[in-house]
């Protein structure tokens, strides 16, 4: 098993290229079940979630190939399996979004139950609701869910009860293959939606109303292939400005988008950084931080977007820790979402609890521990403990960083930081 032995004290200088969103990618991928002609992908990060994907989509039948190391071809003319088996699920709870696309191609779709996982219970009911809305037969058999149609599926009206990222990606996919019009109400806004949206529109779909809280659907009888590039990561890109500001040093965001991304600029001017956002020659936007300080302490609640998203509360949690002043830090998105706080209190942080809430109060300085990340934004708020701390850190059970962080241990040391792959079973 690997961790990160982590030298702390450097701060952070210099240039990162942002990698495609994995949030972006899984869908996307997946949406490629929808197609009976092949497509390329371009932006995919080849991280380990995606690895997984290629995996899932390979035992489904889909041929796919990897074009260059970020370009991507899914060939899913030749469906031979519906079932997305317990083994993949239990790794990568994405496995979920083959639902959709499997029920409205091939009518039929078997997929684990994903289960809790450290960061909370995270049910599927409103997948299921949904599908069943849309005439699905759908049984729990086994711990899998079991789904089953007729013909087309039908375009139905559905009201999310709570607003569910993956839940609305999975009905999108499901409506654009459907007979007659979906309208999703209360639907997720995350600019990730609105990727999947735009990719499953360069297909041929129907789609309008994508980054509002209503999506209507025009289901077509088919989608073709198309090339489509997944967009920046944007909690990557947030992970690599709040390890900016944290060591107080100066970084620059290359290959990125500040849209959608506003309510943690907003959090990291108000902590005191200086945030430039530009253009390059291609178009692409880049956005610098630089720090000079200490951060202040900033309070944040997380919520579904446009509001402070659950994926860079924790990594603020780290900001706060070593900020002047107390700060509250509310979870509103995942009941479990604190397993981060533990780990950082044993590195001399101080916080305490109020049901959701996390009070904390900033000290001087954190010292270096043996830690285990539980989850995957939980290993980036220990790294960037670990980048500050007086003495070496050693974040244990680091598979979970290399689900979503492509290279982080490279982009880092490309910034100054000393931070070692280790190889500890
Ligand atoms: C692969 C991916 O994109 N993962 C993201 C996605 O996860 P994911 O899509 O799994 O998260 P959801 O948006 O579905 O979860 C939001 C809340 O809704 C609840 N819920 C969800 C579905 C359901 O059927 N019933 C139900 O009650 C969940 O338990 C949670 O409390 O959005 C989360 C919230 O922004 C992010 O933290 C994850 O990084
Ligand atoms: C929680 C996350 O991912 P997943 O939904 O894949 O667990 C995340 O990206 O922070």
């Amino acid at each position: 098993m690997d961790a990160f032995k982590v030298i702390g004290g450097k701060p952070l200088h210099g240039e990162v290229t942002i990698s495609g969103a994995k949030n972006a990618a899984l869908p996307i991928l997946m949406s490629a079940l929808l197609s009976k002609t092949p497509i390329v992908f371009n932006n995919v990060p080849k991280l380990n979630d995606i690895l997984t994907t290629v995996k899932l989509l390979g035992q489904l039948g889909a041929k796919t190939q990897w074009l260059s190391e970020d370009k991507l071809s899914i060939d899913a003319s030749n469906i031979t399996q519906c079932c997305a088996p317990y083994d993949l699920v239990k790794t990568m709870r994405a496995s979920i979004l083959v639902l959709g696309p499997l029920l409205a191609r091939m009518g039929h779709a078997e997929v684990s139950l994903p289960g809790g996982c450290a960061i909370g219970a995270r049910p599927v009911n409103l997948h299921i609701q949904g599908l069943k809305a849309m005439a699905a037969d759908i049984d729990v058999e086994n711990g899998y869910i079991v789904a089953r149609n007729k013909g087309r599926l039908k375009g139905a009206n559905i009201f999310m009860d709570v607003v569910s990222v993956t839940g609305t990606e999975n009905l999108m996919m499901a409506a654009a293959l459907a007979d007659g019009i979906t309208v999703i109400e209360n639907a997720a806004r995350e600019p990730e939606i609105v990727d999947l949206a735009n990719c499953l529109i360069s297909m041929g779909a129907k789609i309008s109303g994508e980054g509002t809280n209503t999506l209507t659907i025009e289901g077509v009888s088919e989608l073709r292939g198309s090339e489509y590039s997944v967009m920046p990561d944007r909690i990557e890109t947030g992970t690599f400005l709040v390890a900016a500001a944290v060591t107080q040093g100066k970084v620059k965001c290359l290959n990125t988008d500040a849209s959608g991304l506003e309510a943690v600029l907003s959090k990291l001017t108000e902590a005191g950084a200086d945030i430039t956002v530009g253009v390059n020659s291609s178009g692409v936007e880049w956005i610098e931080l630089s720090m000079t300080h200490k951060p202040k302490a900033v309070s944040v609640k997380t919520a579904p977007h446009p509001a402070f998203p659950t994926d860079m509360q924790a990594q603020f949690m780290t900001l706060n820790v070593l900020a002047e002043g107390t700060a509250t830090v509310i979870e509103t998105i995942f009941e479990n979402r604190f397993m981060h706080v533990p780990e950082l209190q044993r590195m001399g942080a101080d916080i305490v609890f109020e049901g959701n809430t996390a009070i904390v109060k900033g000290v001087s300085s954190l010292n270096g521990a043996q830690v285990m990340a539980t989850d995957l934004r939980a290993s980036a708020s220990l790294v960037i403990a670990g980048l500050v701390a007086k003495t070496p850190t050693q974040v244990d059970r680091i598979y979970h960083i290399d689900r979503g962080y492509l290279k982080i241990e490279d982009k880092l040391q490309a910034l100054g930081a000393d931070i070692t792959r280790i190889n500890i079973s």
